[in-house]
């Protein structure tokens, strides 16, 4: 009989941990050496205890295709694969300059939901071309008949009015009156998991300020509350405009700081700009799967 676990070794890995408002990422650079990023690996990764601790790993490899510099790759806390990450693009634009991969300020770059163009500016802030927003519910995935600008789900006891968006990855979006008291902790895990959202899904409550500001908390798929949400502030904006209520550049306001949004409509390209930063390199003394 043959044991089917994955065998253990001990391993050295140099990482980077960066944050993009918060949102926190543990980088590796796959182009100079291989990483084998199993689910259990990852989280042992991100464990906060026992491990580095982050919302996120990102993996950088080289391209497939000859129009792109790179590819990059995200994985959750909880050790699932995903399609995108906002704050994530940031940091990667920033890993591959400083780790002397590329000398480019735009960079192109292949991901699981499609490629992303990345704009590097002066002060150190990234702007991210985050493609077209997916309103059609079979491209969120979305379990919905046809797209509209809000939706009602059945949770539990209670009915919800949300929007759903896709960036590369699904988004829920819900408007509250208070986002500092919304209840993202226990509506956030709900919906991440409601039947509705066959993929699960990220959710986002959010607060309009005014037609070019919004307050925004976020539950992640895969990681809970995190500081920030890259896609899911974009997802928001679209959300927003879909309601009426938002117009074509939004900040948005997020726990962990602000970005900056411009989507002229739909069938357009959304983009969001940013910060990033290193907080410290290291080497992860952990155990790899092999
Ligand atoms: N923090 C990211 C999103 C990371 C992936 C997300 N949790 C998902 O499962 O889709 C961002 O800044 O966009």
């Amino acid at each position: 009989m043959s044991d089917a676990s994955p065998r253990l070794l001990e391993c050295r890995w140099p990482f980077t941990k960066m944050e993009g408002l918060g949102n926190d990422f543990v980088v590796l650079d796959g182009v100079r050496r291989n990483f084998l990023l199993d689910p259990e690996t990852c989280r042992r990764i991100a464990d906060r205890h026992y491990g580095i601790g982050c919302d996120q790993i990102l993996l950088v490899e080289p391209a497939s295709s000859p129009d792109c510099d790179f590819r990059y790759r995200i994985f959750n806390a909880d050790g699932g694969e995903v399609g995108q990450c906002g704050n994530g693009a940031r940091c990667f634009a920033l890993f591959v300059r400083r780790a002397g991969l590329t000398d480019k300020r735009s960079i192109r770059v292949e991901t699981a939901s499609g490629p992303l163009e990345l704009q590097v500016h002066d002060d150190g802030t990234v702007t991210v071309d985050m493609g077209v927003p997916r309103l059609d519910p079979a491209d969120i995935p979305f379990r919905a008949p046809a797209a509209a600008n809000n939706y009602r789900l059945d949770l539990g006891q209670d009915h919800i009015e949300l929007a759903a968006v896709g960036m590369g990855n699904p988004h829920a979006l819900l408007r509250v009156e208070d986002v500092r008291g919304a209840p993202v902790a226990e509506i956030g895990p709900l919906l991440e998991h409601h039947p509705a959202f066959p993929e699960r899904t990220n959710v986002g409550f959010m607060e309009i300020v005014s037609p070019h500001a919004l307050r925004l908390r976020t539950w992640e798929r895969g990681a809970g509350e995190t500081l920030a949400c890259g896609s899911n502030a974009c997802a928001a904006v679209v959300a927003g405009r879909g309601w009426g209520a938002l117009r074509e550049r939004v900040r948005v306001e997020l726990p962990g700081g602000s970005l900056e949004i411009h989507w002229p409509g739909p069938g357009q390209h959304l983009r969001m700009t940013g910060p990033a930063r290193v907080v410290f390199d290291g080497v992860w003394q952990g155990l790899e799967s092999i």
